[in-house]
Parts: C-alpha cells; sequence; structure tokens
C-alpha cells in the first residue's frame, strides 16, 4: 500500500556525521524506532501520523556509523498495535536489538510468549494526547498485571504537565518503569522549579522508575541545534539530564530516538546528537552506566556487565 506523508513531514538526516565523542564499547541506543517500510508494514488505521519509511536496515546502518552496539527499538505509535515491524527488526537484528511492544488487552498469552521469544521485553503506555486514543486505566492495569509474568517492564510517555493527575497510577504500577524523554520537561522553566522537581520526587521515591534522558532536540526551545558541526546544542537541557545522570546514575538510559517523529522546526544530524552525551554525563564512570550497564541491566540481564 502506498503512504503519503503528513504534510510538513521533516524526514530523518542523510549521512550523519561521524561523532567525536567515543561512545563506551557495547553502548545500547535505548530509544529509537522503525517506520514500515509502509508497502511491508502497512501504517495503522488509527495513527495521527504517516511519517517517512525509516526500515531496520537504515537502523542497524546508524547504529554502526554511530559506534553503537545494540538498539532497543520502540514501537512507533504510527504502528498502533502491530508490532510486526518491529519484530521483523528484532529477528533480523541477530539479538544486537531488544523491544517494547504496545499491545491490547485482547492478546493471547501465546502471542505474548512470541514477542518475547523474538526479543521484546516491555510495553509502552503512551498518555500523549496528539498520539494516541485514550486506553482506560484498567485495561493497562490487567496488561501490567499480565506481562510482569514476563519479567516485561512497562515505558511510559506523557507530558510534565500531567504528572500529578498520573501520579497515583504509575506508582501503583508492578514493574520497572522507565520514563521517556525525562517526562517532557517544559525547559523554559527552572531544573530547581516545582514541575522538574516533582518529576525528581517520582523518581527518588520511587526506586523502580528509571528515565531515559534523550530528546534533547525536541524538548530545547533556545538550541542551538545540531547541525552544522554544533558541539554546544542544546545547551538549555543540558541541566535538566545532568541532574538526572547525576542524581541517578544506575537508573538512566539513553537513546536518538532516531527517526525522529513529528519534529517541526528542524531534523538533528545524529553525529552531533551523540556528541551532546558528555555534556549530560561529564565522567567515564557515568557514560559508562548510561550507556552500558544500565541497558544492558534491563535489557540483556543474561549478559549484564558489572
Ligand atoms: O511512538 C511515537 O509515535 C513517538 C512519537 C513521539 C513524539 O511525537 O513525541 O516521540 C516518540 O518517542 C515516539
Amino acid at each position: 500500500m502506498a503512504f503519503e506523508k503528513t504534510p510538513n513531514w521533516l524526514d530523518w538526516y542523510a549521512n550523519p556525521s561521524k561523532p567525536n565523542f567515543k561512545v563506551p564499547h557495547g553502548a545500547v541506543d535505548a530509544h529509537c524506532h522503525v517506520f514500515g517500510p509502509g508497502e511491508q508494514f502497512p501504517y495503522a488505521a488509527e495513527r495521527k501520523y504517516t511519517p517517512c519509511d525509516a526500515s531496520k536496515g537504515q537502523l542497524f546502518a546508524l547504529r554502526d556509523h554511530l559506534g553503537f552496539s545494540r538498539n532497543v527499538i520502540v514501537q512507533a505509535t504510527c504502528h498502533g498495535a502491530d508490532n510486526s515491524a518491529l519484530v521483523d527488526a528484532l529477528k533480523t537484528s541477530k539479538g544486537k536489538a531488544r523491544g517494547i511492544a504496545t499491545v491490547r488487552r485482547d492478546i493471547s498469552d501465546a502471542q505474548l510468549q512470541e514477542l518475547h521469544d523474538a526479543g521484546v521485553r516491555g510495553v509502552r503506555f503512551n498518555f500523549v494526547k496528539r498520539l494516541v486514543d485514550f486506553t482506560p486505566k484498567e485495561e493497562l492495569q490487567e496488561i501490567a498485571e499480565r506481562i510482569v509474568k514476563l519479567g516485561w517492564h512497562i515505558v511510559i510517555y506523557f507530558e510534565a504537565v500531567d504528572l500529578p493527575e498520573l501520579w497515583d497510577f504509575f506508582t501503583s504500577l508492578p514493574t520497572t518503569i522507565v520514563v521517556d524523554h525525562m517526562g517532557r520537561p517544559d525547559v523554559t522553566k527552572p531544573v530547581e522549579g516545582p514541575e522538574f522537581q516533582l518529576f525528581v520526587k517520582l523518581m527518588s521515591e520511587h526506586k523502580n522508575i528509571w528515565s531515559k534522558v534523550s530528546c534533547p532536540e525536541r524538548l530545547s526551545v533556545t538550541g542551538p541545534k545540531a547541525l552544522n558541526g554544533e558541539q554546544q546544542s542544546y545547551k538549555d537541557v543540558v541541566p535538566f539530564a545532568r541532574h538526572l545522570v547525576e542524581h541517578f546514575p544506575d537508573r538512566v538510559l539513553w537513546g536518538t530516538d532516531w527517526p525522529h517523529p513529528n519534529l517541526k522546526d528542524h531534523m538533528p544530524d545524529d553525529g552531533l546528537l551523540v556528541d551532546f552525551i558528555p555534556h549530560i554525563a561529564v565522567t567515564p564512570e557515568t557514560q559508562q552506566k548510561l550507556l552500558v550497564n544500565n541497558p544492558m541491566r534491563l535489557y540483556w540481564p543474561e549478559e549484564e556487565v558489572k
């Protein structure tokens, strides 16, 4: 089936630069997606956007180019609860990729087991209203109780303003929880202000809650953009991410977010995005935890690096 991209869609950056920052051996890109290709893996009827295709082969080429060893591929909302493109990518990766799926309550135990065998290790619950229709909390609770038996965890995506309302639900979940993109703080507000400190409190009080310190290109207001060799990109996001890396060094993950769905302003050079990492994890020890030890503990516990 031929799909027409959402108007003004920004395609992923072709020919990214080689990062100056050498990631540690065995580094994991813990947040990225595959889109289609739509001809082979059609986009879901209920999707809120139609992206450009971004295949498993293109993702794995980027992984190698940036110096990473593994990927955690997160089911994108444009594929709804049809995890076929994700599963296909996981199977092709030869164990170098793990996945986060989207499932509905009607999934059978046999289907959950098939996802597990392909390399899925969690589900994503999305509360960002521009991306998904509302799912009742009882349905999510039911899914949580089923996946806990597989040793999976839950990835949550929400906007900072919605945290107070979602707090009780998040803290009632029975698994490890991974928050996408630091809970999407408004970076024009202070790090020490009530909004971001509520998120810090969530992580301080609940040791099962982790955060991805990802997506500066989505959160930044002042830039500068990761383009044209810029080595000081997204300065306004640095204090937020660094705060989490310093306070919770064992519960942070990093990912490219390639192919960067729904960016409106610019498409970053992924090589320069990697050069953002040493600004938020400033020591070799924190870089090793962020990029290797933490994602290995969560996604490849059988090979854990101590
Ligand atoms: O699954 C997605 O569609 C999706 C969208 C966005 C976004 O539009 O912010 O970010 C993500 O990390 C994933």
